[in-house]
């Protein structure tokens, strides 16, 4: 792992560092904010899956994590969301495809299949890296994200009920697998067999069978998406049919940019942070 920055923040460290990833066969870049309390121990573990056209940065320089992450104890890991760079198949024109586009999935179409493996670099190679090099308590995790990045925190979530103690969203798409914005993105990722999408849709996840014990979602009812890619009532259909208890907010004149995530992210952490650091 390569160190690109270090800075000192709330007492705690935050960092970035690129690594070569085997899973998506190209550098990639994260975030890590770890918090003072390290130094006396493991601390839990956050996962912040970001959305559209973001990188590790934009919730690191936007989303004001870092006092509730400090006051909570509790390291927070912002990956990319796709792979990048040369040589990497793109569309780069399309905001909605390609390099900030990953969605939180493993591709088996060609060109897309050797390198847009996000599922199994968040789920399995980024904690393997993570926990060889810092002392983190890699038996508490949680996950939440923005958007893609709270349909990939979801979806995650609901296929690995034991690595999650805790997920939740702000103004994730609720059901890519029919949002204009995600379908043509799936179906060059993963091909016509719609079949093959259903793991990486909530709603028909939930349809077969997976569970949560709980879920936290906040959306703006001003954000430009709601009505044709984000749904959230998609969400709480499926939720109340399957007993799931899901806590959604409609915060009043909210957008969707980090103005809206960063007003709701210490009541995130603190959800978060109940679960994975109980009394
Ligand atoms: N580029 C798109 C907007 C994409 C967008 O809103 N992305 C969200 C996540 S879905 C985001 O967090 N953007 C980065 C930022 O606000 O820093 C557009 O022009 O409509």
């Amino acid at each position: 792992m390569e160190l690109i920055s270090s800075s000192k923040a709330f007492g705690g460290s935050q960092r970035v560092y690129r690594h070569d990833s085997t899973v998506c066969a190209c550098p990639m870049t994260f975030a890590i904010f770890l918090p003072q309390q390290i130094e006396d121990g493991p601390v839990p573990v956050l996962w912040y899956l970001s959305g559209l056209t973001c990188s590790h940065q934009n919730v690191m320089d936007k989303g004001e994590y870092r006092a509730a992450a400090a006051a909570n104890g509790v390291a927070i890991i912002c990956p990319d969301t796709s792979p990048r760079g040369e040589g990497i198949p793109d569309e780069p024109d399309n905001w909605q495809f390609g390099s900030g586009a990953g969605f939180y999935l493993d591709a088996t179409q060609e060109p897309y299949a050797k390198n847009y493996r996000m599922e199994s670099y968040i789920r399995d190679e980024l904690p393997a890296l993570v926990s060889q090099h810092f002392p983190l308590d890699m038996g508490r995790q949680g996950i939440f994200g923005h958007s893609m990045g709270g349909h990939g925190a979801i979806t995650l979530a609901l296929k690995n009920p034991l690595r999650y103690t805790s997920v939740s969203a702000f103004a994730p798409i609720t059901q890519p697998s029919t949002a204009g914005w995600s379908r043509p993105a799936f179906e060059k990722y993963l091909g016509p067999d719609e079949t093959t999408w259903r793991p990486y849709d909530s709603t028909a996840l939930i349809a077969d069978g997976h569970r949560l014990k709980d879920l936290l979602v906040d959306q703006g009812t001003a954000d430009g998406f709601l009505q044709e890619g984000l749904r959230p009532w998609l969400l709480e259909l499926a939720c109340v049919q399957a007993e799931i208890p899901l806590e959604l907010t409609m915060r009043e004149s909210y957008d969707h940019s980090y103005n809206f995530v960063s007003t709701f992210m210490a009541q995130h952490i603190g959800w978060h942070a109940r679960r994975l650091l109980p009394d």
